[in-house]
């Protein structure tokens, strides 16, 4: 995402600075939104380590370190033979795979480099180093797009002065840059409808609470911090016309994990009839997924939520459940939001044929 830090430059949620030597530059989204700082990634081990630890997160954004992540650790082998090269390209696709498992976007991103690999086996190691790298870029290119596209689509379904709640955080932070969900904020914000954002804080990591409205205003949009315990209420009092999150991965039939409570607010939002929307770009579909009840949940650290941001809130040794993760049925989705277009009805025909749809 591009936004203005305290010198007034541009900078980017991530970017690869250099050629196949050179390195990973990425905002450290730990310490948002008290600290603005920018970190560098010179090995595959710390493209892994922020990752995990989510200093980079969000499913396209994860995608897209992954790939910078593969052109480091493809370093270590600059000048050897292309066998040791191939060997090394397994070895660093598989470890950034151990990273997370729910978002789709990064073993998209592994797998669409290994079949460019594939393809040129007569291409030295580091012919084949440049080409890679090159693919990288071109992935972070073309999620920029997706994410303006997203944008587009999704700004058609919100009328001027609506409300509108999400979860997590969807936005230029879990992306290239355009976000997602939030895209469709920018958007519809440019258009000049004047909606009202509602962010969920999104317990336990509170990516709504620091990321989200940080986001938002940024950009000057309204946008009103509640818990996440709130969004019934919001919705009963007719604050809310419309809900959009992002997605983790979709499976063919639709079926869309996202961070853990966006169930319930599809739940809340189906109760009270209002439309809830997921948007994603074309990589966070997994086609080869019948249905998300075949969607890896990652369960994550206790800590997380018995000593939030160091806090201790919970008695030392109580029994913890942290999945990261729900999967929202198709059935309580309006529409899924995409760069091809938007999926709806939401079923595994209309999945096939908007994705299959040439540009939108
Ligand atoms: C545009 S994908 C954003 C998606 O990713 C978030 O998960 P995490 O912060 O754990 O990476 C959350 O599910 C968002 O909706």
């Amino acid at each position: 995402m591009k936004i203005e830090n305290e010198t007034g430059a541009d900078v980017a949620t991530l970017r690869w600075i250099g050629g196949t030597d050179g390195y990973l530059q990425m905002i450290d989204q730990t310490l948002l939104p008290t600290e603005f700082r920018e970190i560098e990634c010179r090995t595959v081990e710390t493209v892994w380590e922020a990752i995990k630890k989510l200093r980079v997160r969000g499913a396209p954004a994860i995608g897209i370190a992954a790939a910078y992540g593969v052109i480091l650790g493809l370093q270590t082998v600059a000048g050897s033979d292309r066998g040791r090269f191939d060997q090394r390209l397994k070895e660093v696709s598989e470890y950034l795979a151990g990273s997370r498992p729910t978002a789709v976007n990064l073993f998209w991103a592994l797998e669409r480099l290994q079949k460019l690999a594939d393809l040129s086996p007569e291409l030295s190691g580091g012919e084949m180093h440049q080409r890679l790298l090159d693919d990288a870029l071109k992935i972070e290119q073309e999620d920029l797009q997706m994410c303006h596209k997203i944008g587009e689509v999704g700004a058609r379904l919100l009328a001027k002065g609506d409300g509108v709640l999400t979860h997590c955080n969807a936005g230029g932070l879990a992306t290239s840059g355009g976000g997602t969900a939030l895209s469709v904020f920018f958007e519809a914000a440019r258009q000049g409808k004047e909606i009202h954002v509602y962010a969920d804080e999104t317990r336990p990591l509170l990516q709504g609470a620091r990321l989200t409205t940080w986001e938002l205003m940024q950009r000057e949009i309204p946008v009103t911090l509640i818990s996440d315990s709130m969004a019934g209420w919001v919705m009963q009092e007719k604050k809310i016309q419309a809900v959009v999150t992002g997605a983790d991965r979709i499976a063919a039939n639709g079926d869309a994990a996202n961070k853990i409570g966006t169930y319930s607010v599809a739940l809340l939002a189906h109760a009270h009839g209002i439309p809830f929307y997921i948007a994603a770009p074309s990589s966070t579909f997994d086609l080869s997924l019948e249905s998300g009840n075949q969607i890896p949940i990652e369960e994550r650290l206790a800590e997380e939520i018995t000593n939030g941001f160091g806090k201790q809130t919970a008695p030392e040794g109580v029994d913890v459940y942290n999945p990261a993760f729900d999967v929202t049925p198709a059935k309580y989705i309006k529409g899924i939001i995409t760069e091809q277009g938007l999926i709806q009805p939401v079923t595994k025909e209309e999945v096939s044929r908007v994705l299959s749809t040439a540009d939108a």
